[in-house]
């Protein structure tokens, strides 16, 4: 199946830049409205993602779907869905006779994933699929070619979800995502954490003496870097953009010098081998995903919920210890937290007279701590941060993963 892409125009910079300029100048409206939504009493749809369940052994795999839609537009695979009948996802238009609401409408069933539609970055068998499954068994994943088209096909309706990794354990951030989660304007509505197993693979009958290249994405080859010196492979990593994919190119050009570090399950669909199983640096190597979505989900207190924010100040660094001690305070556990520059304000300029200018690097934060925006401690923990900041927006308040925990092992992912 081929990834959706962002190959058009519309598609282009232009678009999230203006959403950036947004939201800085809005910023202080921005996370009370943010709260608002998000402590709001109102009867709330049970939402699906706040249960993850864990996906039924055979049921993740139909692959489907955005591809009749997307073609329909030359050199672009992306287009908002039109309102039609046939659409359930778009309200019907008022000249149809309407039924009245029953009191089974206002408390719909659960919904578990099924139907829904949930991007993901990659080809089939890439562990942002696996995390796609897990977080919606059921779910049509929809892979799209970069991060970026993720975002947008949520954005675009043409995808329900978008799950996107932003940690591992062992390679740390995927600032990339955290990048994007500013410039759009996209949700967190959940968290899931996989447990990541790597394999080396290659073409039926090429033994790791032939090698002289290995391939993947850049966290694939960090989670190895020590096993594969380990392994005695004097080869040369290249990077690619996912994993599943590095396994898809070595089969679709026969290339019996090179090996992928992918899933048993890529292994499976482009007709590799398993050279070494289990190859990841740690056996607890584990990847965290969020679930975005173009709504928020209401937070809810029965459960341990978690609240990510991003923030930034005028005057740099010097605030954060302020911004910190608000959650110390109220005995807020932070389980995060990352920097980034400040695309809007990357250099500050300090004069003195005396010793010249200093040029300070300008940031911006974001922080996950574990409370729920239902709570008085989180909300008026915000409340302080807002008085130290000149920018703070509420990504999302949402369920954490409290799956229990197994080990890495090749059926996994
Ligand atoms: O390349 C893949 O298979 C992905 O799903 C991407 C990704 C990542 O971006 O971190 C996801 C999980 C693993 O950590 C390795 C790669």
């Amino acid at each position: 199946m081929k990834a959706v892409s962002s190959s058009s125009p519309m598609l282009g910079a232009s678009q999230p830049a203006t959403a950036t300029a947004l939201m800085v100048r809005s910023g202080r409206s921005e996370w009370q409205s943010s709260c608002a939504i998000l402590t709001s009493k109102v009867i709330s749809q049970e939402q699906s993602e706040s249960l993850p369940v864990p996906p039924i052994p055979g049921g993740f795999d139909h692959l489907n779907g955005h591809n009749s839609a997307a073609a329909r537009v030359p050199g672009m695979n992306l287009v908002p869905i039109e309102k039609s009948d046939s659409n359930p996802l778009v309200p019907q238009h008022c000249h149809q006779p309407q039924k009245p609401l029953t009191m089974t409408d206002l408390s719909p069933a659960p919904m578990h994933g099924s139907n829904l539609r949930v991007a993901y970055q990659g080809v089939p068998g890439a562990y942002s699929e696996a995390a796609a499954g897990k977080a919606y068994p059921y779910c049509q994943a929809i892979p799209c070619d970069q991060f970026e088209v993720a975002f947008q096909a949520v954005e675009l309706w043409i995808s329900d979800r978008a799950v996107l990794p932003v940690e591992n354990s062992l390679g740390g951030s995927i600032h990339r995502n955290y990048d994007l989660l500013l410039r759009h304007r996209l949700h967190i509505v959940g968290e899931v954490q996989l447990p990541v197993h790597h394999c080396l693979l290659a073409l039926p009958g090429v033994r790791k003496e032939f090698l002289t290249r290995v391939i993947s994405h850049p966290q694939g080859l960090a989670q190895c870097e020590h096993t594969l010196t380990k392994l005695g492979l004097n080869v040369a990593r290249e990077a690619v953009d996912d994993t599943a994919g590095a396994a898809e190119f070595i089969a679709a050009n026969n290339l019996r010098d090179t090996a992928a570090i992918a899933s048993a399950r890529a292994a499976d669909i482009y007709g590799l081998e398993i050279l070494e199983d289990g190859i990841q640096d740690d056996a607890s190597n584990v990847t965290r995903f969020v679930m975005l979505a173009r709504e928020p989900i209401i937070p809810r207190t029965d459960r341990p919920f978690k609240t990510s924010i991003v923030f930034a100040h005028e005057k740099g660094t010097s605030v954060l210890f302020k911004v910190l001690s608000a959650f110390a305070f109220r005995d807020i556990s932070l389980t995060k937290i990352e920097s980034r520059p400040n695309h809007n304000r990357p250099i500050r300029l300090v004069d003195d007279a005396n010793v010249g200018t200093a040029k300070h690097f300008e940031y911006m934060f974001y922080v996950d701590f574990e409370a729920s925006m239902a709570e008085a401690r989180a909300q008026n923990a915000l409340a302080e941060v807002q008085e130290f900041t000149s920018f703070l927006r509420v990504l999302g308040s949402y369920p954490m993963d409290m799956t229990p925990w197994s080990p890495s092992s090749s059926t996994s992912s």
